[in-house]
């Protein structure tokens, strides 16, 4: 589904990623490891558009999107979710979703806050569904909650439930554990499971060994700046390669 072939991305003298490819099949869940400064958030940010690498190609079901703004590759199925959460922290827990959904609406944003007669069926609908996925995500109780005053690991799943909201067939999350503690990251595992059973491609960086080992059907491991492993959840626990990368990162 998405490809990334021979990819490099130099800042200056720095080469934060050096001829990396792996690719994320169709309706799996892909973890993206590796100790820090290994390149993640580079790689991250080169696939979702945010950066143009200095070579290599990006490809969404078989297309070049290198280079595509992150709201086109939102058009063709992909979004993501930031490690720091970006909520509008003043509007509900539901209006949050809804302004996702207000993208994708027929009514622009400003004619519906201004609220002509013949957008009230529109705002109802939308606000239908965007409860919807605030009900997927466990969360429908705090929709008339300001989102800033959500505890951290709430406004995290909040946060997935508005990228759910887009409707994409791919989903790509940066590091969706960081700052949960251990119930809330068992949320999180339960959520991005449910993900996948609706047929939805997950791909993820994280931190989190035990999450990625619970809940990922392949790894792909990154170590200063190349690709120094891939494989299934086992295979990676048991590489050489990958055991010394950690230690040596100590
Ligand atoms: N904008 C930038 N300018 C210069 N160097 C950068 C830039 N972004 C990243 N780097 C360098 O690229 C390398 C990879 O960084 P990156 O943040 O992608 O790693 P990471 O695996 O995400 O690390 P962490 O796990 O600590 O978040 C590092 O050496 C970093 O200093």
């Amino acid at each position: 589904m998405l490809e990334v072939r021979g990819i490099t991305q130099q800042f200056g003298g720095v080469t934060a990623l050096s001829d990396v490819s792996f690719a994320v099949r169709q309706g799996e869940v892909t973890g993206i490891i590796g100790p820090n400064g290994a390149g993640k958030t580079t790689l991250f940010n080169v696939v979702t558009g945010l950066y143009t690498p200095t070579a290599g190609t990006v490809l969404l079901d078989g297309r070049n999107v290198t280079r595509l703004p992150p709201e086109k590759l939102a058009r063709r199925g992909m979004v993501r979710t930031f490690q720091n959460i970006e909520l509008f922290a003043k509007m509900t827990v539901l209006e949050n979703v809804m302004v996702g959904l207000h993208t994708k609406s027929t009514s622009g944003l400003l004619s519906c806050s201004l609220r002509m007669p013949w957008q009230r069926a529109e705002e109802r609908r939308l606000r239908q569904g965007a409860l919807q996925w605030l009900e997927f995500a466990g969360i429908a109780e705090l929709a008339n909650t300001e989102a800033g005053g959500l505890p951290f690991g709430k406004g995290r799943l909040l946060e997935i439930a508005r990228a759910m909201a887009l409707e994409p067939r791919l989903i790509l999350m940066d590091e969706p554990a960081a700052g949960l503690n251990s119930r809330e990251t068992m949320e999180l595992a339960r959520l991005i499971k449910r993900i996948q059973e609706t047929g939805i491609t997950v791909a993820l960086v994280e931190h989190d060994m035990e999450l990625v080992m619970d809940i990922c059907d392949a790894i792909v491991v990154l170590n200063l700046g190349s690709k120094l492993a891939e494989g299934s959840p086992r295979e990676i626990q048991e590489n050489p390669e990958v055991i010394a990368a950690y230690l040596g990162e100590g």
